[in-house]
């Protein structure tokens, strides 16, 4: 649903003004997130995909943006030790606002007011001024989306990312737990890079032992945002909406006859599309065809989002029938979005041990089907936050209120996404060696 912008001509100028912008991104760098995407397609890489539910105005700081950054390094560390593959990092970052809701009003003790639909749109204080749509929101969040952008940029291939300085990325852990076995990993690794110095790679002869690639990728939720970001590629005719290298399709806008799909038709990039628990395989085959005709492998990652209850029951049908069809395509899973609830004390949040649960599962259905458990789509922060109850030092309900920093929904804090990237590395490793004893 469109925002209902007071004064529709400032929005024109405003679209008119980002069509005139600088691109975030270039095409050869979305061409290139595809063709690593073919590897997790092919089994020969794993995707990890992470960052906050909705970016915000107030919470954009050169630190916020190094911790997370920081956390999907780590975990893409813990998870290329286990499963012995390259991981593909992907940050829901420097363009992820906007946000689709379930109610467009929110009523608080009687009063109601538009619902917040992310910083890009409106503010999310409860006061009718501040829910008021405003276009230069719009520029805004470019203007931020570009300086995260540019930060990243200079962390991934700046020297922060350097391998030797594994060990200066476990500030602020904890001293037991995920924690704790991230130091042992980081010991063993910066043995293995001694060793490896012995033996003559170094730095110098092999660069990528200090830089890493992380890419970028939101919800493609506004189209007129999305559209006067997508440029023509002069090289090969094809176009991009250079507002992030991926995009994806959430699970209230991916209909079939719908604009977003028809958007997403039209643009080059690799691209997402959530599917939730009343996704059937007569919904998604076409869909698929629709967004990627030509089968090329890593233009299209489905991303469940069932639920830890259901995913048992609704994945097994759509794995087959996209298998039985030879599409070529990436499985991934959010276990965010479909284990959301209201604790007692009003605040949403999600239970850490249904996260897990849901990818357990997820990697317990993709192995008795065949298909390679690709990736994992997460809402976490590299901040000490209080959202989501559980894990190693768990967060309870009385917790919530103390550091509950999310402009809209709970995320993983860097203990429990680290915790979660274990798990995960566990199961890729026993699914490694089990196929190696298979061979
Ligand atoms: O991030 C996803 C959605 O925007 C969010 O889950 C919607 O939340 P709501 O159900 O509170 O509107
Ligand atoms: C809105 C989101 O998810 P979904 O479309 O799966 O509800 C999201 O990923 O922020
Ligand atoms: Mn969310």
């Amino acid at each position: 649903m469109p925002a209902d912008y007071p004064d529709a001509s400032e929005l024109v100028r405003v679209e008119d003004e980002l069509r005139a912008m600088p691109p975030l991104v270039f095409a050869g760098e979305a061409r290139r997130l595809t063709n690593h995407l073919a590897q997790v397609e092919a089994g020969n890489a794993f995707l990890l995909q992470g960052g906050d539910c909705a970016e915000s105005f107030k919470e954009f700081s050169t630190d916020n943006i190094r911790d997370t950054f920081r956390l999907i390094l780590q975990m893409a560390v813990v998870l290329t030790f286990a499963g012995r593959k390259p991981v593909v990092k992907v940050g829901r970052i420097a363009g992820q606002f906007a946000k689709p809701r379930s109610s467009p009003v929110e009523e608080i003790g009687g009063v109601e007011l538009p619902s917040y639909r992310g910083d890009i749109i409106n503010g999310m204080a409860f006061t009718p001024e501040e829910r008021v749509p405003d276009p230069q929101r719009l520029m805004k969040a470019y203007h931020q989306s570009a300086a995260t952008l540019n930060l990243l940029r200079a962390f991934a291939g700046g020297g922060y990312a350097d391998l030797y300085n594994i060990h200066r990325w476990t500030l602020g852990f904890a001293d037991h737990g995920a924690g704790a076995a991230y130091r042992e990993l980081a010991e063993k690794i910066t043995e293995a890079l001694a060793f490896m110095e012995a033996v003559g790679v170094t730095p110098e002869t092999h660069p990528d032992l200090s830089r890493v690639e992380v890419f970028t990728s939101h919800e493609a939720l506004l189209l007129n945002l999305e559209s006067a970001l997508t440029r023509l590629d002069g090289n090969t005719g094809e176009w991009f909406d250079t507002s992030a290298h991926m995009l994806w399709i959430g699970e209230r806008t991916r209909q079939l006859d719908g604009a977003h799909i028809e958007f997403m038709k039209g643009i080059s990039n690799p691209i997402g599309v959530k599917c939730g628990p009343t996704m059937t395989p007569d919904d998604i085959l076409p869909l698929i065809d629709a967004l990627n005709p030509n089968n090329i492998p890593g233009r299209l990652t489905l991303i469940g989002r069932f639920g830890h209850d259901k995913v048992g029951d609704r994945l097994p049908a759509l794995m087959r029938a996209v298998k039985a069809e030879g599409k070529r395509v990436i499985w991934s899973i959010d276990p965010m979005h479909g284990n959301t609830l209201k604790a007692a004390n009003g605040y949403k949040t999600r239970p850490f041990d249904r996260v897990m649960g849901e990818v357990r599962s997820f990697i317990d259905v993709a192995e008795a089907e065949g298909v390679h458990p690709g990736g994992v789509h997460l809402e976490m922060t590299g901040q000490n936050v209080t959202e989501c109850l559980g894990g190693a030092q768990p967060v309870t309900e009385d917790d919530l209120s103390s550091r509950y920093h999310t402009h809209c929904d709970p995320r993983l804090n860097a203990d429990q996404a680290l915790e979660l990237a274990f798990l995960v590395a566990e199961r890729l490793k026993a699914g490694r060696q089990a196929q190696s004893k298979a061979a």
